[in-house]
């Protein structure tokens, strides 16, 4: 089902937590909500379900105004951070209850409704849980329940809120490559709603970036990721060195250096932020270019197969972080305390809409 979301707008009293919100999510696409704490995706989620009502602006689905359609009309299934599942019925009578709870008219027989609960089973990979109560399940399973009971009544549209919210990083993970899995076959249109960037970006097919009640950008990962529409959504994907200069003629001129910045064909000079991500930070024990800054390393630790070297600015003395990766750093053999030059290899800024000449 294609949702069309157009000037949505709601206040909590006097706070305006959705501020003229326009989004179109295609037939069968799987679309993050991602922001900070507080930025409204939730409001959003329960707007598009029936459980909030907007004061301004409409969601349509299929062409079909949703305003005065009853949530339970909506054809929505849900999946909710903390599972949510009743305690007192076991997993298959979980999966279960949403066809059971049908009007008699469309329920469909026992038969039925045992033959549905076992294909769900098996696609959640639970089939051999079916009589235990969810006390007797991980988190993971849990969740996979939740999902289980959602598709069972064949929703036109699957909404998440921090599915996988609670659960630890490993299980995430293969819980977010699943629900991708999922999702690819069976093509229902979902909006999960997450505050993790890495989870919008491995699963999605187009994130929606909001902050503080407004969409900031809308793109595919590789689009939001390569080319952020704003200081925000830089620096909410990821870590980021920030450094103060000067923008003029294509380079950022910080006093002890200049960097060339990255698609800059603005004839300005302002002053401004130049973001660079820390893989872009290139670290040498010789100063071969003019333009280095000289930074002393301060701390190391390595993840993986990535070195995180932190190093102190010896002008300024503000902290910039590095990576490499552990061939590199075993070839630079880098030690804590030794002073070395550092270059950014991209530098990006984002010149304000509003500003002019
Ligand atoms: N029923 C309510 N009454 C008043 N304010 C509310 C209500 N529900 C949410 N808010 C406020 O609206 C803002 C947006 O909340 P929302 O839950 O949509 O954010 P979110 O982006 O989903 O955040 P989180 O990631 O923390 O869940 C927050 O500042 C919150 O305190």
């Amino acid at each position: 089902m294609m949702i069309e979301i157009q000037h949505l707008s709601k206040y909590y009293g006097s706070f305006h937590v959705l501020q003229d919100i326009n989004l179109t999510i295609q037939e069968g696409e799987l679309v993050a909500l991602l922001g900070p704490s507080g930025s409204g995706k939730t409001t959003l989620l329960r707007v598009i379900a029936g459980l909030e009502i907007a004061d301004e602006g409409i969601v349509v689905c299929n062409g079909e105004d949703l305003t005065h359609v009853h949530v339970q009309d909506r054809q929505v299934g849900f999946v909710f951070q903390h599972y949510a599942l009743f305690k007192h019925m076991t997993v298959f009578e979980n999966v279960a209850f949403g066809l059971k709870a049908r009007k008699k008219k469309w329920r469909p027989s026992p038969v039925e409704i045992k033959e549905k609960v076992q294909t769900l089973l098996e696609l959640v990979k639970m089939q051999e849980f079916s009589s235990r109560y969810p006390s007797q399940l991980s988190g993971g399973q849990r969740q996979r329940i939740a999902l289980a009971r959602a598709l069972a009544v064949e929703p036109k549209i699957l909404l998440l809120d921090e599915p996988f919210g609670a659960l630890d990083a490993k299980v995430r993970k293969e819980l977010r490559r699943w629900l991708r899995r999922l999702h690819d076959e069976f093509k229902i249109t979902s909006i999960f709603v997450t505050h993790d960037q890495e989870e919008a970006l491995d699963v999605a097919d187009r994130i929606v970036i909001m902050n503080q009640g407004k969409i900031e950008q809308i793109g595919t990962p590789q689009d939001i990721y390569e080319q952020p529409a704003s200081s925000f959504v830089y620096d909410f994907l990821g870590n980021v060195n920030l450094f103060h200069g000067r923008l003029r003629e294509g380079k950022l001129d910080i006093g002890a250096a200049q960097f060339s910045v990255a698609d800059d064909h603005h004839p300005f000079d302002i002053e401004t932020v130049g973001y660079v991500r820390p893989h872009h930070l290139m670290i040498s024990r010789q100063k071969t270019e003019q333009d280095t800054i000289t930074a002393r390393i301060s701390h190391l630790h390595t993840v993986g197969p990535i070195v995180h070297v932190e190093l102190k600015r010896e002008e300024t003395q503000e902290y910039l972080e590095a990576q490499m990766s552990v061939e590199q750093f075993h070839a630079l053999q880098l030690r804590i305390g030794e002073t070395v030059y550092v270059s950014p290899q991209q530098v990006k800024v984002f010149i304000p809409s509003d500003f002019v000449i």
